[in-house]
């Protein structure tokens, strides 16, 4: 067991000496039995959550519906749930209600993956009892028991699967497979966010291109937001081997290949905050095409985002980056933004003695690109003589 696990010890024992049985579960057990770095620890419990609540002091009752509630212990918050099997499900979504039960066995049957459905106890024994340690080992994804009911329980399932194929490179067994290009049109009834969450994922796996490609290959394409005519882009996007180093990279390059604009980003519900940074990219990206097109202007206009705009050029255009020379020559620059100019805007009104206005904001571009281009240095004095000078359109100041 390591150190992760071991501070979680005592949410476990502690439900145990009330008389509940408690265990690990999901993806924290099967990160740490991949020897991945482990997320979030969830424990799966035989106590009810008004008895989860009582036995701890620091609760958060997150979703209680689900039989959730936060046990938060030494800073670190835990998902404790109680053991149970789904209730009825409307429109292929997350059940509105759920059955509380007694045993682990039957929580573990309503899972989704064979690898997500193994328990571990307080002693780092592993219960398996659908084969999901046989499963790691094979590196495949595979439904725990019928496929087409674990879909049409939460057909999000169908998209976890691919995210997982991105993210640990695996295999769908073929029962599942068949299921997915079966059952993949039930994505439609899926929030776009949650569709968006394990998307966001999918391109951040360091398997993306296997992942793009069964999109493909299982039709998923047609069922996602903006996509269904964009096939020829996607099969584009799985033959790039690099893999995105974060989000604003992933989705740009993603929106890049598929032609995406802001429309299409809005409507898949994104920030916008990442909108923005997405079609900051965009914008570069139309006129970058090889190293040369990185200006002063280029370097300049885009500062921030040479690295994600960079690896994605380099990427499309089947180039070598040049991250690390392109951030020296921004370095290098007089300026990097307009806040270092040595002269403000409430300079520029005193120089002049003149009222604010469309002049001012003219003068103060004028002066930005001058110091960028080294025609002034970035010194008050000098820039305060160049503007007088730019004002009158003397060329020869
Ligand atoms: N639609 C879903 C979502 C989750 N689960 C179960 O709940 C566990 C925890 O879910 P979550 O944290 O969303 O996913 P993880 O598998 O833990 O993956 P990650 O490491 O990305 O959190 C899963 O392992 C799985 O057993 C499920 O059966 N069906
Ligand atoms: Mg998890």
């Amino acid at each position: 067991m390591n150190e992760q696990f071991r501070q979680a010890l005592s949410v476990i024992e502690t439900l145990k000496r009330h008389g509940h049985e408690a265990y690990f579960v999901g993806g924290a057990v099967r990160d740490y039995l991949l020897q991945r770095p482990i997320g979030d620890i969830d424990i799966a419990t035989s106590a009810h959550p008004q008895e989860v609540m009582a036995i701890f002091p620091r609760t958060v009752p997150v979703g209680i519906a689900h039989g959730t509630v936060m046990v938060i212990e030494r800073g670190i918050s835990y998902e404790v749930t109680t053991f149970r099997k789904e209730g009825r499900y409307e429109d292929y979504r997350r059940p509105k209600d759920v059955t509380f039960v007694r045993s682990l066995n039957e929580d573990l049957q309503r899972r989704d993956f064979t690898m997500n459905a193994i328990a571990m106890n307080e002693y780092g024994e592993i219960i398996d009892p659908f084969g999901g340690v046989e499963a790691l080992k094979q590196r495949i994804i595979e439904t725990v028991g019928d496929a087409a009911e674990r879909f049409n329980e939460d057909a999000l399932r169908i998209m976890r699967a691919l995210r997982f194929v991105s993210q640990l490179g695996f295999s769908l067994s073929s029962k599942t497979k068949q299921a997915i290009i079966q059952y993949g049109h039930l994505l439609q009834h899926i929030a776009v966010e949650r569709i968006a969450v394990e998307f966001e994922k999918l391109l951040l796996g360091p398997f993306v291109s296997k992942a793009i490609a069964l999109l493909v290959e299982t039709n998923l394409f047609a069922y996602l937001p903006e996509l269904a005519t964009k096939k020829q882009e996607l099969i584009k996007l799985s033959s790039y081997s690099l893999v995105p180093v974060d989000r604003i990279e992933a989705w740009a390059r993603f929106a890049f290949v598929v032609h995406f604009h802001r429309e299409q980003l809005k409507n898949w519900k994104l920030s916008n905050h990442l909108i923005r940074d997405i079609l900051i990219c965009l914008k570069a990206l139309e006129h970058i095409r090889s190293l040369t097109d990185w200006t002063i202007d280029a370097l300049y206009e885009y500062g921030p985002y040479i690295p994600h705009i960079e690896r994605i050029r380099a990427a499309v255009y089947d180039d070598k980056p040049s991250v690390h020379s392109l951030l020296k020559q921004w370095e290098m620059l007089p300026i990097r933004n307009r806040k270092e100019l040595a002269i403000n805007g409430h300079d520029l009104l005193v120089l002049f003695k003149k009222k604010g206005g469309p002049w001012l904001s003219e003068m103060i571009e004028n002066i930005e690109r001058a110091v960028l281009h080294r025609q002034v240095e970035n010194e008050k004095e000098k820039l305060k003589e160049w503007a007088m000078c730019n004002q009158k359109r003397e060329n020869n100041c």
